[in-house]
């Protein structure tokens, strides 16, 4: 079935990245929700990241995990490309943790434990998302994260220098080196990212946040400190993930086994069964 715009009725803006806005949209014949994502050309050219757009677009479409966000198609005019992207229900991350200012230790835990469950889906199809922060993720109606926007992934290895605007506080040391030979790192990346998360999560600030360059010289030297109302089990996660050597970050399988993630997300099996009809096989 060819895509075109005439599908789709438009509702409200839901917000604007870097290269476009995002509207409420439904798909008239199937009453489908989606988020309809409107990206210029000419923008694209004048930011030269055509190509950058293309793989992203190539990377999602293949992506299929409750945690990932959604991409079901695209299609394009004389002007514009359009993406259709899953609709969140509860919107961007972001600002529930600015509202919230710093999200409870069982919250925090879930998310990332979703967040684990992704990456590990993500890499074992060699895919590093290498921009993973609250401002790329969404949540779902009934909670679930979902992290979205993989402009700067790539199927490792890569030898691409990435330019970046925006934060360096979930920079990893390895990528801020002078010279470093971007298709030297790997997946790992992703892992401090994570680390970086799960500080801001708990604290309501990331752990490296200075100026420009105090931050650089804070992450790579791991300069960090957990204030004392996180437990000892988030402080020890944070550790093991804010390692400078990247072959020394706890792998997300363990991640998923760690005391603080079982504490908060595995089913309490003690907890009673409740009323008797529950718990029968
Ligand atoms: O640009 C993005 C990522 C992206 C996703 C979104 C986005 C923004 C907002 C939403 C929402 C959403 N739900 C809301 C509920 C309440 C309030 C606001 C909400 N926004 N659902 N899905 C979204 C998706 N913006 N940008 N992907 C992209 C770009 C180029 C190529 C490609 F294949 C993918």
């Amino acid at each position: 079935r060819e895509l075109h715009l005439g599908m789709f009725e438009i509702g409200k803006p839901l917000g604007k990245g870097k290269f476009g806005r995002v509207y409420l949209a439904k798909e008239r014949s199937s009453g489908f929700v989606c988020a309809l994502k409107v990206l210029h050309k000419s923008e694209l050219q004048q930011g030269g990241v055509q190509k950058q757009v293309r793989r992203e677009i190539e990377i999602q479409s293949n992506l299929r995990h409750p945690n990932v966000l959604r991409l079901y198609g695209h299609f394009h005019d004389s002007k514009r490309i359009f993406l259709i992207l899953e609709f969140a229900g509860r919107g961007e991350l972001y600002k529930h943790l600015r509202k919230e200012h710093r999200f409870p230790e069982w919250k925090a835990a879930q998310y990332i434990a979703q967040m684990a469950a992704a990456l590990k889906y993500l890499h074992k199809k060699h895919v590093m998302h290498r921009d993973i922060k609250p401002e790329n993720i969404l949540v779902g109606i009934h909670g679930e994260i979902k992290i979205s926007d993989f402009g700067w992934s790539v199927h490792a290895p890569n030898n691409r220098r990435q330019t970046m605007c925006g934060t360096l506080d979930y920079l990893p040391p390895e990528m801020l080196k002078q010279g470093a030979q971007d298709n030297h790192y790997s997946e790992k990346v992703d892992l401090w990212s994570l680390g970086v998360l799960t500080y801001e999560f708990l604290v309501g600030e990331a752990p490296f946040e200075d100026t420009p360059v105090m931050t650089q010289r804070r992450i790579t030297r791991a300069d960090m400190s957990v204030p004392s109302f996180v437990s000892p089990e988030a402080k020890d996660l944070i550790k093991r993930l804010l390692v400078l050597d990247p072959e020394k970050r706890i792998p997300l399988d363990e991640i998923q086994r760690h005391p603080w993630i079982v504490k908060h997300c595995v089913k309490d099996a003690k907890r009673s069964s409740g009323s008797s009809k529950e718990g029968k096989a």
